[in-house]
């Protein structure tokens, strides 16, 4: 009877066991999935960072993180991880074969250059080592922006002789006409600091007496720094996608590894868990079916035995899950780690970007791409609470003169003086961008009709009385201003249309005045 009593509470202990072993088990599962599943959050947010390389990969990326916020079960996300890999390999071989293109294009003018006759034989040396280092493999965007600036400066080198030559080239309207729309894209385009001093010796040479060869000159040096810039824009983008392109594969593996050894694992125990179940039920059978006492020490020393067996197979088992488990942890976290610091420096680029692309350069104010932004939540606000909204249009008056009077830089300098005044002169609430050239957009909310006018004027006035001195000549400058509300039933564009209609009439009704569309 004794024997008997000790076998039970070996059982009840062995019993106990199992149940703490399985507690363990279930744990380490739990532990195991909330930290897949926060490293695949980590992946949605930084897939944002991704955006803009293609439309079907961007398309992919926002079905990704969709997905990745809704998947009850890490495996789920395997085949959207699969096909997000895809779409970045594929817009990997889409830039070889773009570079491949450009490779041909430079061979193809390569060839035109070396055609020509009167290029001297030094140069045709040097075109023809340059395309011997053309057949080189290139990788990268920014291995081939150097071959194009190189190509420039042939093309460069042989108009510089045939001017040489004699042939002294006139300058023709045409060539003015090219001078000042060279002027015009300037000012709308953001250099880097570092830059703009070589801008501004250009656009005070295109303001004076141009001569063609300066021209060329400005041409080449303008084409040169903006080569500069967008390599230097495709590297920090192209790398960053590399980066989450391999840290994608490198998650992709290890779920994929996890999943299917997480299968093999789950078969085993099943086995394992009949095993020891069934040895369980064994010994509490032989308990009591054998009245002999000798016998029934005998069996269920030999079940025990098995049991611990079985046991210890487990325990293996699961410490091997444990092993591998913390190894996959350890690849994401570096791979992740890396990739996170990449993403951390080009996402700050992004942001900087963002706000150089919704500011005019030259004025600083917001620009075209950010007024539209503005209009549409300035409308949606209107739509939502029926408070007055105010679409005004303002522009300088004969601007041409100023520019034609007293130089381009001097026309830069007043448009940005005007927009100051202009922004001063309004409330935190409105807005006003630069539309283009002298023409300025303000968006006005909740104010009255009886008010608006004396609130136009008021801006009319201010630049008016800007005390501009040109050449020691006391100027004034005004603006012309068309105003329209927005109207039920109306989209903003078309309360736009309106204004813009209203600052028409103000034009031709001497300038120097507000009109409002009522
Ligand atoms: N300096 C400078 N001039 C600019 C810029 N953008 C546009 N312009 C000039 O602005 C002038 C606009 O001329 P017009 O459209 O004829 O108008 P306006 O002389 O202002 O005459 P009204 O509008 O009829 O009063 C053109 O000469 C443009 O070259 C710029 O960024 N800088």
């Amino acid at each position: 009877m004794k024997d008997q009593n000790e076998t039970i509470s070996q059982i009840t202990l062995l019993k106990q066991k199992l149940h703490a072993a399985k507690v363990a088990l279930d744990e380490l599962n739990e532990d195991r999935n909330t930290k897949l599943q926060t490293l695949l959050q980590f992946i949605a947010n930084l897939s944002l960072a991704c955006k803009g390389q293609n439309l079907e990969l961007d398309n992919k990326l926002a079905k990704l993180r969709h997905q990745l916020s809704n998947f009850d079960r890490l495996d789920d996300a395997l085949p959207e991880l699969v096909e997000v890999e895809r779409l970045l390999k594929g817009q990997y071989h889409h830039v070889m074969v773009q570079l491949e293109e450009s490779r041909a294009g430079l061979g193809r003018v390569l060839r035109q250059i070396q055609r020509v006759d009167s290029a001297p034989d030094k140069l045709k040396k040097e075109v023809s080592y340059f395309k011997q280092e053309l057949s080189k493999p290139l990788h990268t965007v920014w291995d081939y922006i150097p071959k194009v600036e190189q190509l420039i400066g042939f093309y460069d080198d042989i108009l510089a002789r045939h001017v040489d030559a004699g042939e002294k080239l006139t300058v023709l309207p045409k060539h003015r006409q090219l001078a000042h729309e060279l002027a015009q894209s300037i000012s709308e385009i953001e250099f880097r600091k570092d830059q703009r001093d070589q801008v501004l010796v250009i656009k005070e040479m295109l303001s004076g007496e141009i001569e063609v060869e300066g021209l060329l000159d400005a041409y080449q040096t303008i084409l040169t720094l903006l080569i500069d810039n967008i390599a230097r824009e495709k590297s920090a983008s192209q790398e960053f996608l590399y980066a989450l392109n391999d840290a994608l594969s490198a998650v992709r593996e290890v779920v994929s590894d996890s999943y299917n050894h997480a299968q093999r694992s789950h078969q085993l125990k099943h086995q394992l868990n009949r095993e020891i179940n069934s040895r369980v039920d064994n010994v509490g059978e032989a308990i009591v079916d054998i009245n002999d006492i000798t016998v029934l020490k005998s069996q269920i020393t030999e079940q025990l035995s098995s049991l611990r067996s079985a046991l210890a197979r487990k325990e293996a088992l699961e410490q091997r899950e444990q092993a591998l488990l913390r190894k996959s942890m350890e690849t994401m976290r570096k791979e992740l780690n890396e990739l996170s610091d990449e993403a951390s420096s080009y996402k700050e680029r992004l942001f900087e970007q963002q706000k150089l692309n919704l500011l005019d350069s030259l004025t600083q104010l917001p620009n075209r791409a950010a007024l539209e932004e503005r209009m549409e939540q300035e409308f949606r606000n209107f739509q939502r609470h029926k408070h007055p909204l105010w679409v005004a249009v303002a522009d300088i008056d004969h601007f041409k003169s100023i520019n034609d009077s007293f130089g381009h830089t001097t026309g830069d300098k007043t448009l940005q003086v005007i927009a100051m005044a202009l922004k001063n002169s309004l409330r935190d609430t409105e807005f006003v961008a630069r539309y283009g050239g002298e023409e300025f957009v303000m968006l006005i909310p909740d104010v009255s009709s009886s008010d608006i006018d004396q609130l136009l004027n008021r801006v009319r006035e201010k630049v008016k009385n800007i005390p501009f001195k040109f050449k020691n000549q006391r100027i004034t400058v005004t603006v012309s201003i068309g105003a329209a509300r927005v109207m039920d039933n109306e989209l903003i564009h078309e309360t736009f249309e309106r204004a813009d209609a209203a600052l028409y009439k103000a034009k031709h009704e001497s300038r120097d005045r507000v009109i409002i569309d009522i």
